[in-house]
């Protein structure tokens, strides 16, 4: 991680580096924009809708929500300063609406230009945190935690077994065992959540008992959509919880729970905004005085009141913070200098094998002991440098961990709410030692149960033909996604059809044969799992042979020639 890599490169290949044409052809900049509104009200920030000058539709390119972006006048040389930065909130066709901080004063009437920054800040975090961890953690909450997660020390926890009154009643048995475990942990648990098995659900018990029995607990989940889910939970359970983060970067339901917004309500920022109205009155007398006794006087007070105005602003965001029983924030997020003196009784990280273990170590070293969801049988984060990949940054801390405690620190889920029985049963046997079970109410769904499906059959050929059709016109039809299996992970449909595009003489499989991807492409269906492969070239891996038999096996199997036929 100390040499730059891949990503940093990546970043690093900021606008300014390039020739306006160039980095709008490579979507990183967009050239030719007016500002038509400019409206407040996202939490004190205003939001600026842009679209392109002459109407019409974007050139194609690579603004997201949630990109940080500078925007310039549409003619400025490369090393001119920006007019404003902001965060893109949404993004339309022919708009993109941008939330900034503070408005430009001018150059909004003239035609602007958009380009997007690389995202130093995490990197930066990222790498000053290592450093951290490399000079020793000698003191701070985690001095006790940190030679466990290294290896030199054994988990422990307490003696007797923990008995808790579940807030959600309808916690499973493994669900609360693993809260229980969690709720035992001197230092560290690890929440094994294989696919469908509510790992969330039992991540939110952990939390909500925690608060129960007086624990400052920090939430983290490597992503912002992650961290909202756990934060509209955690307020359905009326835990106090204060979400961290941009308001551009937040659900619009979590948004109460932002850090933002409980300051505004807070007691300082009221008396902070009568301090302000004050230096307003006491500024244009100041203007006015022709005396030079009451010019000294304005001057004193307006200085005394500007340090009381901060005062009371910085106020407000400690007392939030320190009133919360639970801070939620993305694993980056957590260095924030708003959290730099809080401490808490325990971490937990959702989804902490989709997390680069460097993130996970930045809200790890805030708390004495910790809670890593997650499963390592899935697909892990992408890394962009094969070097550091193979240096280590492709093991996740959640896998790690597992490996070397899974005896002592690991509970696993075992009963699964998604998949019919048949579809779990092939991940089940092949990843998690025949462990899940398949709740009864999903059991036995299929597809021709559903309302308006007649015959199953019909709807597998339908399935498999709409998707030719789309690939053929690439179109999006309604109702129908197409995605990678790595863009897909963490959600669900009733039917997926896995496309396994390879088809060659030496049978060489190429990213198919990792088995998390696999588990992952299958265990997305809830109801009705697809394969369409070439089952010469797919049998040449012996893991993939044995998925193609399982399926033979356990549901139909149709060649090419009874499709077209059909
Ligand atoms: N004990 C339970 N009883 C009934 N339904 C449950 C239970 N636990 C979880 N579920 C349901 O299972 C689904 C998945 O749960 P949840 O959202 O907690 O899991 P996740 O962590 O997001 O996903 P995954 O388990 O795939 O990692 C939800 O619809 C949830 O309501």
């Amino acid at each position: 991680m100390d040499t730059k890599g891949a990503e940093m490169a990546f970043a690093a290949e900021t606008t300014a580096q390039m020739k306006t044409e160039t980095a709008q052809k490579r979507g990183r900049t967009l050239l030719n924009l007016k500002c038509v509104d400019a409206t407040s009200g996202l939490l004190g920030k205003t939001l600026l809708v842009l679209e392109p000058s002459k109407g019409g539709i974007f050139p194609p390119h690579k603004f997201g929500s949630h990109d940080v972006v500078a925007l310039k006048a549409n003619r400025a040389e490369a090393s001119t300063a920006a007019l404003g930065e902001g965060v893109v909130y949404r993004v339309k066709d022919n708009a993109i609406t941008v939330a900034m901080d503070d408005v430009p004063e001018e150059g909004l009437d003239a035609p602007l230009r958009m380009e997007k920054l690389a995202n130093e800040v995490t990197y930066r975090r990222l790498k000053d945190t290592l450093t951290e961890l490399h000079k020793g953690v000698r003191k701070g909450p985690a001095t006790e935690l940190v030679p466990v997660l290294f290896g030199d020390k054994y988990p422990t926890f307490a003696k007797k077994p923990i008995t808790f009154t579940p807030f959600n009643q309808l916690l499973d048995q493994s669900q609360q065992a693993a809260v229980a475990k969690a709720l035992a942990a001197k230092d560290v648990m690890l929440l094994h959540g294989p696919p469908g098995t509510g790992k969330t659900t039992a991540v939110v018990e952990v939390i909500t008992q925690e608060v129960k029995r007086g624990s400052k607990v920090l939430a983290c989940a490597a992503s912002n959509i992650a961290v909202d889910n756990l934060v509209e939970r955690l307020v359905q359970n009326r835990v106090k919880v204060v979400r961290m983060g941009h308001p551009a970067r937040l659900l619009p339901q979590v948004l109460e729970s932002a850090l933002d917004a409980q300051v505004l309500k807070a007691d300082n920022t009221s008396i902070a905004t009568d301090v302000r109205k004050e230096i307003k009155q006491l500024s244009s007398k100041l203007l006015k005085t022709k005396d030079r006794r009451e010019k000294g006087e304005l001057t004193r007070d307006l200085k005394r009141l500007a340090k009381e105005e901060k005062k009371r602003q910085t106020q407000a965001v400690v007392d939030v913070i320190k009133d919360a029983d639970v801070i939620a924030s993305t694993l980056t997020g957590a260095l924030t200098q708003r959290l730099k003196d809080t401490s808490f009784d325990l971490v937990v990280i959702d989804e902490a094998a989709q997390a680069l273990e460097c993130a996970c170590w930045i809200a790890l070293l805030k708390g004495r002991r910790c809670v890593l969801a997650g499963d390592h049988l899935q697909l892990p984060p992408t890394v962009q440098s094969a070097e550091a990949e193979a240096k280590g940054l492709g093991i996740t801390l959640f896998e790690r961990l597992d490996a070397m405690y899974a005896a002592q620190a690991t509970s696993m889920l075992t009963m699964q709410y998604r998949m019919n029985s048949e579809i779990m049963r092939w991940s089940s046997d092949e990843l998690y030692g025949g462990k899940i079970g398949a709740h009864p109410t999903v059991a036995k769904h299929r597809l021709c149960d559903m309302d308006g499906v007649t015959a199953c059959n019909a709807t597998e050929a339908v399935l498999v033909g709409l998707l030719k059709e789309m690939r053929a016109n690439r179109k999006q039809i309604a109702a129908v996604e197409i995605s990678t299996v790595d863009g897909f992970q963490g959600r669900e449909k009733e039917a997926i059809v896995i496309s396994m595009v390879r088809s060659n003489p030496e049978g060489e499989v190429g990213f198919l044969s990792d088995e998390r991807r696999m588990n992952v492409a299958v265990t997305r269906a809830r109801r009705h799992c697809a394969v369409v492969c070439d089952s010469d070239t797919v049998g040449k891996n012996a893991f993939l042979k044995r998925m193609v038999s399982y399926f033979e096996q356990h549901g139909e199997y149709l060649s090419a020639m009874e499709y077209l036929s059909a």
